[in-house]
């Protein structure tokens, strides 16, 4: 089996600026500006660490799953996210183990990717992401 990736631990924040205070204070710094990625309903802001990203998630409208989860829980860790070669085939692969995503098809994600979400209660209380990253012979 080949290693599987870690690709981000993401953050729930109602300010970006606020938010990084902790990781700057660690010495990390911002990976590229931040960007609006509008199927979900947010603004995000990376820190590389190792081969993993935080990512801090802000919510830019009402209706974003973050504005959401601040409303429920506040502040703090939403979710982990793994990467995969192929999404598509990883979610039949999944379904074919009873798993329960909460997108019928793969949506877009931060920095070209394409992301699908696992239910909390599928992930045993954490919200799980899969992400399939650009790669030759599979851009648009
Ligand atoms: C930018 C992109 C990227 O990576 O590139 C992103 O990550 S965008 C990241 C933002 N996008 C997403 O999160 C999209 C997928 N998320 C969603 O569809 C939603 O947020 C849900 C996960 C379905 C939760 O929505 P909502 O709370 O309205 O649904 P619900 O009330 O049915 O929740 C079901 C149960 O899950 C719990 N729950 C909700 N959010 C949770 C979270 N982040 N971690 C752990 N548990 C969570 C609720 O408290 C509830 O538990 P109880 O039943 O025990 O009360
Ligand atoms: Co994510």
């Amino acid at each position: 089996m080949p290693v599987m990736h870690l690709d981000h631990v993401a953050v729930a924040t109602p300010d970006l600026d606020a938010g990084s205070a902790p990781y700057l204070a660690l010495g990390l710094h911002p990976e590229g500006p931040d960007e609006d990625v509008t199927s979900q309903g947010v603004r995000v802001r990376a820190f590389q660490v190792g081969e993993t990203l935080i990512e801090l998630l802000m919510p830019t409208r009402p209706d974003s799953p973050i504005a959401a989860y601040l409303e429920k829980r506040g502040p703090g860790l939403h979710h982990t996210a793994y990467r995969v070669a192929d999404l598509d085939a990883e979610m039949i692969r999944l379904r074919g183990e009873g798993a329960r995503f909460l997108n019928d098809v793969p949506t877009p994600g931060r920095a070209g990717t394409r992301v699908a979400f696992l239910h909390p209660k599928w992930g045993a209380g954490t919200l799980i992401e899969l992400v399939e990253h650009p790669h030759a012979g599979n851009e648009i």
